[in-house]
């Protein structure tokens, strides 16, 4: 079985047993309490900066605690905002729940989100690896962005949704060259909450420059249920048709305790 999830049995509450980093101080996600939000004029000027290629190839694989697409992050670029040094894109993955009044990772006020979509990227500039940058406090910044139940399917995400069939089982994974367009997986307002956190899932290391916006994109009901089609066991785990499905898989917010949190945007 394996050795973390989100089962009662190996879930976020057990987790700092075998990773001794998820009982941090600096851990995420959080709950997004605006009124402890500061809007920082170090910010204002420096607004967020990104440059995703439109057409590229992809994996899709599915990790037994969901779905990740890596990227090929050659020509992606994301700068300003927090961020000292431009980082480029890993991979981007999501987290969901079993019902639509939960799966988000990160709150706002108490409320949750249907799930939220993070787009992982390292900072190479001053790192020179992937591996390296996760163990450094300023190592990885991560764009959190919520997803609300919407009428219409979310056309980009159903470029990634239309190869989940083929990556049910852990280990599963699909190359395909799509052009995916990025600009259109975040929100149109860059109004967004900053702080300095953790990996949200084992290791739970604090290495990540958190930037979620306030905005939300939608994706349909049908596409979110596709998602919770995924399996977090190998085709060859005999097990009954039913069981091992990824019905959720987010970490719930851990105290911000007397880290800042900034906002910025109009
Ligand atoms: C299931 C494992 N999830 C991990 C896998 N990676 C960790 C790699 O550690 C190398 C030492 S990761 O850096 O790609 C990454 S980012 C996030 S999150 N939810 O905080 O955006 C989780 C994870
Ligand atoms: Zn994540």
């Amino acid at each position: 079985s394996l050795d973390w999830g989100y089962t009662d049995d190996n879930g976020p509450s057990t987790w700092a047993e075998k990773y001794p980093l998820a009982a941090g101080a600096r851990q995420s996600p959080v709950d997004i309490d605006t009124s402890k939000a500061t809007s920082d004029n170090s910010l204002v000027d420096r607004e967020i900066d990104w440059s995703y290629p439109s057409n590229c190839s992809y994996r899709i694989v599915n990790t037994g605690y969901g779905w990740r697409v890596d990227t090929y992050g050659d020509d992606t670029a994301l700068s300003g905002g927090p961020l000292s040094e431009v980082y480029k894109l890993e991979q981007f993955h999501c987290h969901w729940g079993a019902t639509n009044d939960e799966g988000s990772e990160h709150t706002v006020d108490g409320k949750s989100y249907a799930a939220e979509l993070h787009l992982v990227h390292w900072n190479s500039e001053k790192y020179s690896s992937f591996k390296e940058a996760a163990s450094q406090p300023d190592g990885l910044a991560v764009l959190g962005v919520f997803m609300e139940i919407g009428n219409a399917d979310n056309a980009e995400l159903e470029k990634i949704i239309s190869l989940i069939p083929k990556i049910i089982h852990k280990g599963q994974d699909s190359q395909a060259s799509f052009d995916l367009d990025f600009g259109s997986l975040l929100p149109e307002s860059k109004h967004y909450w900053t702080y300095l956190g953790s990996l949200t899932t084992p290791p739970c290391n604090e290495c990540v420059i958190w930037t979620v916006f306030k905005e939300p994109i939608t994706i349909s009901e049908r596409q979110l249920e596709v998602f919770r089609s995924l399996k977090s066991v190998g085709e060859e785990d005999a097990i009954e048709p039913e069981e091992g499905k990824l019905v959720k898989n987010y970490r719930p917010p851990l105290p911000l305790g007397n880290r800042v949190l900034r906002e910025c945007g109009p």
